[in-house]
């Protein structure tokens, strides 16, 4: 009847238009999964882009950063240049949200790193929950690393990171954009913050190690639903992933020297 089919139709709109919450946590595979070389994935950013509009990760054979900055991938490589990133490019982990935030502050004076962690965290409410955060500014010095392609067959996590390139940006106008994942997910997720930047200028950019900066303008979405799509290949089935990583996410993912 033409109610009915209106009413599939209205349906199919909905659908076509339904985007993801906007405070879902996104992830495809497991951060567990890089740190033991599972460095191939099936999904694609055109596929990936339907559950969030901003968010980080790395591409198939950890070929660089990844980031996602209002729905378009960017990768930068080993040699800290930007490429814009077409839609069949395939990820073996990434994480994404659709970025709505819901309150916005100046967070100031950050010296490095963990004094950025200890600012942002003193925004929120609940410890429990993940969050996604965009600052945005002129910032004094950032570092910042890119993975180099590996070839097969993949190594972990922490031989890959230990060809890293490291670049420093210096008063810097640029965009951070990431998450926090709380403690008791470590393993899914970096537990804590982990954040890839990307120039203003849209020419470099990667995985922060360190940074210092006077002030810059924060927005925080607070994320309290967590979803996971986890890989089908035989490389992510096969693997043991139950063992304690958090030495090697630790290794893996701050700065070292
Ligand atoms: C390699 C890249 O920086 C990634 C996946 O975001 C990470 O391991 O931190
Ligand atoms: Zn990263």
């Amino acid at each position: 009847t033409s109610a009915a089919n209106s009413q599939a139709a209205q349906g199919d709109t909905a659908s076509a238009n339904q985007l993801a919450p906007k405070d879902l946590l996104y992830q495809y595979s497991t951060i567990n999964g890089l740190i033991v070389g599972v460095d191939d994935g099936d999904m694609t950013l055109g596929e990936l882009r339907k559950y969030g509009s901003m968010g980080l990760g790395t591409i198939n054979a950890l070929d660089g950063e990844m980031i996602e900055m209002d729905g378009k991938f960017y990768q930068i490589d080993s040699a800290g240049k930007l490429h814009v990133l077409d839609d069949a490019t395939k990820t073996p982990f990434a994480v994404v949200t659709n970025f709505s935030p819901t309150n916005t502050t100046t967070i100031s004076n950050v010296k490095n790193f963990s004094d950025l962690a200890a600012k942002l965290q003193s925004h929120f409410t609940k410890k429990n929950d993940f969050y996604a955060v965009k600052i945005t500014g002129t910032f004094n010095y950032v570092k910042a690393r890119t993975v180099p392609k590996q070839q097969k067959p993949y190594p972990p996590l922490t031989v890959a990171t230990s060809h890293q390139s490291e670049f420093e940006f210096k008063n810097v106008k640029g965009t951070l954009f990431g998450f926090y994942t709380p403690k008791f997910a470590s393993g899914i997720n970096v537990p804590g913050w982990h954040l890839h930047f990307i120039t203003d200028d849209k020419t470099s950019g990667g995985h922060v190690l360190d940074l210092h900066f006077d002030s810059a303008n924060a927005q925080f979405a607070e994320l309290t639903q967590f979803q996971v799509s986890l890989p089908q290949n035989k490389d992510f089935q096969n693997v043991n992933l139950a063992g304690d990583t958090s030495k090697d996410i630790t290794k893996a993912e701050s700065n070292h020297k």
